[in-house]
């Protein structure tokens, strides 16, 4: 793997908590998503590299620039696309008026062809027929499209995504994942989700964060891979020690050692997800 965004011992503190502890991790071009639970410290990482957190030490290189330098940190925005967790959009813009917006912040100068860029993103996002909607007026799902369609502006080298797929239905999740694929062909694209299924459809690499640490790199299939013998079904309940739930099938998976009666299972992404955080209590009946 070439890399094309790297963070050397990247720490961040709010107030006395270290949220960024020595994190150090490397990826490239494709998609690479980012696990870990709440507050597992995903999103400060996304904004040092988006530039709009500066970290207290460490390094960081994306694109080969170096953010902490001034005429560097320019050169990274105006190649970088960022979807925040929380976008905070003007509400009496339109849809239109909204991604102009930003194509105007990002220096896309000319007026014709700044409108056919705000076009073309707005199609890719499905929210073409939207353009004269005011922001105000969209379901969540719709303004998370629009969130994603600014982030696109440009064509960006790097694509910075944070929790894309929240509030999604199922059609527009698809579109979004033959859309994220795509741009992954040529472009370096991070994504932050708590989904472990769009992690295992889309992501060719996947890191995982705990503690403001990095505890595994590598492909989904190796996560998965990481559960091996600790994945069971069993007609039966197994006792509370365990980590189970019940699936559709009316059958229990657990995690861990083998329960009464357990027959060995495939192990999938969020078995070794759920395995490496060390869970250790019924997480759904
Ligand atoms: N500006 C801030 N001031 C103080 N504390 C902050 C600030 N930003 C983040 N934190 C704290 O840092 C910790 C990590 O937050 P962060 O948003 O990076 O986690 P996360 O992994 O993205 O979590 P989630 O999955 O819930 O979005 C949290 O405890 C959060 O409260």
């Amino acid at each position: 793997m070439n890399p094309t965004v790297s963070v050397r011992d990247l720490t961040k503190r709010f107030g006395r908590r270290a949220v960024l502890d020595g994190l150090t991790l490397e990826f490239g071009r494709g998609v690479t998503g980012l696990l870990g639970p709440n507050g597992a410290g995903k999103t400060t990482l996304l904004r040092s590299l988006a530039t709009t957190l500066a970290p207290d030490g460490g390094e960081v290189r994306a694109l080969g620039l170096d953010p902490a330098d001034r005429l560097q940190r320019t050169d990274l925005r105006r190649r970088l696309g960022y979807l925040p967790q929380d976008p905070g959009f003007y509400p009496h813009f339109t849809v239109f008026e909204l991604v102009e917006y930003v194509a105007i912040l990002k220096e896309l100068t000319d007026r014709r062809e700044r409108h056919r860029e705000v076009r073309r993103v707005l199609t890719e996002v499905d929210l073409a027929d939207r353009a004269k909607t005011k922001v105000r007026k969209l379901s969540g799902g719709m303004r998370q499209r629009l969130a994603l369609a600014q982030a696109l502006l440009g064509e960006p080298d790097l694509l910075i995504l944070d929790e894309p797929t929240v509030g999604l239905d199922p059609e527009q999740r698809m579109r979004f994942r033959a859309l994220v694929s795509r741009l992954g062909e040529s472009r370096t694209v991070l994504l932050s989700t708590h989904q472990t299924e769009d992690v295992a459809a889309l992501c060719e690499r996947v890191v995982v964060m705990k503690g403001g640490r990095d505890v595994f790199e590598g492909t989904p299939r190796d996560l998965a891979a990481t559960a091996a013998g600790q994945v069971w079904l069993s007609d039966q309940p197994p006792t509370a020690s365990h980590l189970f739930w019940r699936t559709a099938d009316g059958r229990y998976r657990t995690l861990g050692a083998r329960p009464q009666g357990g027959v060995p299972a495939d192990p999938g992404v969020e078995d070794g997800y759920l395995l490496l955080l060390g869970e250790s209590a019924e997480v759904a009946a």
